[in-house]
């Protein structure tokens, strides 16, 4: 018994020490850190969003913004949102923004308005307590394997957002990337757009490689740069012109990109690869 109780004394010292002396364990500590803290928080907020809402409804993600708002500060990071101007539009739209990391959720909830939902894979379903708030968030999951299962619950998705005055985040890369570029944009958000007739909003996420770099195993301290941009406009527009759309959006967004990435590497000297 007596040997039990030494366990986490020896752990509350060896952590620390292990905190100063590796940026590797930092690395591996801070990342399963952010999983556990997150099914944590999520295992609070489900009995929460139930007793408010009753079930799945948009308005949970009031209370899960809130819960997911101080995880940043026991990361180490700090957001520097420009443009929010641009967010104080009325009625339904569609956000886009780029795609690096897990970590986008802190910032999808430093800026998230209200009543915005998100679209994911349906794999984040099975994300144990993560999975159920989502699902009580009203997120839209989409299965990227079959293109026609997941047009149809894009096209429902559009009429929805329209019936019940709802803004959609949608992440037009469709996977996670940190090659320090944006991937080709996928359409769907984009014919999203066009079918419920709404303005969309590009978000830029500067890059994340002045912290966190998955190769070299390390997760520093650092600023995250959040570019929203004015909304683009889509009234009028059929089905023809989504490339020409979603090419317009990838130049402005690439553009925001190299820009608010590039001068937060100059303030913090030259990215290591
Ligand atoms: C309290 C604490 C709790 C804490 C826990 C966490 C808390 C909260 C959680 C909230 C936050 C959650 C954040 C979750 C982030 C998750 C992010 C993701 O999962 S990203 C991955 C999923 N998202 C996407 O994939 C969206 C983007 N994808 C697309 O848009 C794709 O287009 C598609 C999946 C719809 C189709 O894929 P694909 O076939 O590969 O794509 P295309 O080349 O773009 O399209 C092929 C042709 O089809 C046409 N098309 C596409 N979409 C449509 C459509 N909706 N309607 C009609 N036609 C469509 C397209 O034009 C192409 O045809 P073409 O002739 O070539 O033009
Ligand atoms: C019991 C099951 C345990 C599952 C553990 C997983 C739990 C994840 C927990 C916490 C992290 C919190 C943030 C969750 C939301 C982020 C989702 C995300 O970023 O999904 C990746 C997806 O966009 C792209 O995926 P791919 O790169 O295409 O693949």
């Amino acid at each position: 018994m007596d040997v039990l109780w030494m366990i986490p004394l020896l752990l509350l010292m060896i952590i620390p020490l292990l905190m100063c002396t590796s940026s590797t364990f930092v690395f591996y500590f801070k990342k399963f850190f952010y999983v556990a803290w997150m099914m944590v928080l999520a295992l609070i907020a489900i009995p929460l969003c139930i007793l408010k809402s009753g079930g799945r409804d948009i308005e949970n993600m009031r209370i899960i913004r809130f819960m997911v708002r101080h995880v940043k500060y026991l990361l180490g990071l700090r957001f520097e949102v420009s443009g929010w101007e641009h967010l104080q539009t009325e009625g339904p739209y569609v956000v886009i923004s780029n795609h690096q990391s897990s970590l986008d959720v802190l910032g999808l909830m430093e800026i998230l308005p209200d009543r915005c939902t998100t679209i994911a894979k349906k794999e984040l379903v099975y994300a144990g307590t993560v999975g159920l708030i989502c699902w009580l968030g009203g997120i839209v999951f989409i299965n990227r394997k079959k293109t026609s299962d997941a047009k149809s619950v894009m096209a429902d998705a559009a009429k929805t957002m329209l019936d019940d005055q709802i803004r959609l985040w949608v992440f037009p890369e469709g996977t996670r990337n940190q090659n320090g570029d944006l991937l080709p944009f996928k359409k769907g958000a984009f014919h999203l757009a066009v079918q419920a007739q709404v303005p969309i909003i590009p978000v830029v996420f500067s890059s994340y490689s002045n912290f966190y770099l998955r190769k070299e195993k390390q997760f520093k301290s650092g600023v995250i740069r959040l570019k929203i941009l004015p909304k683009i406009e889509t009234k009028g527009m059929t089905s023809d012109d989504v490339s020409s759309l979603s090419d317009k959006s990838f130049d402005l967004m690439r553009a925001a990109f190299l820009d608010i990435s590039d001068s937060i590497t100059r303030s913090n000297g030259p990215v290591r690869h």
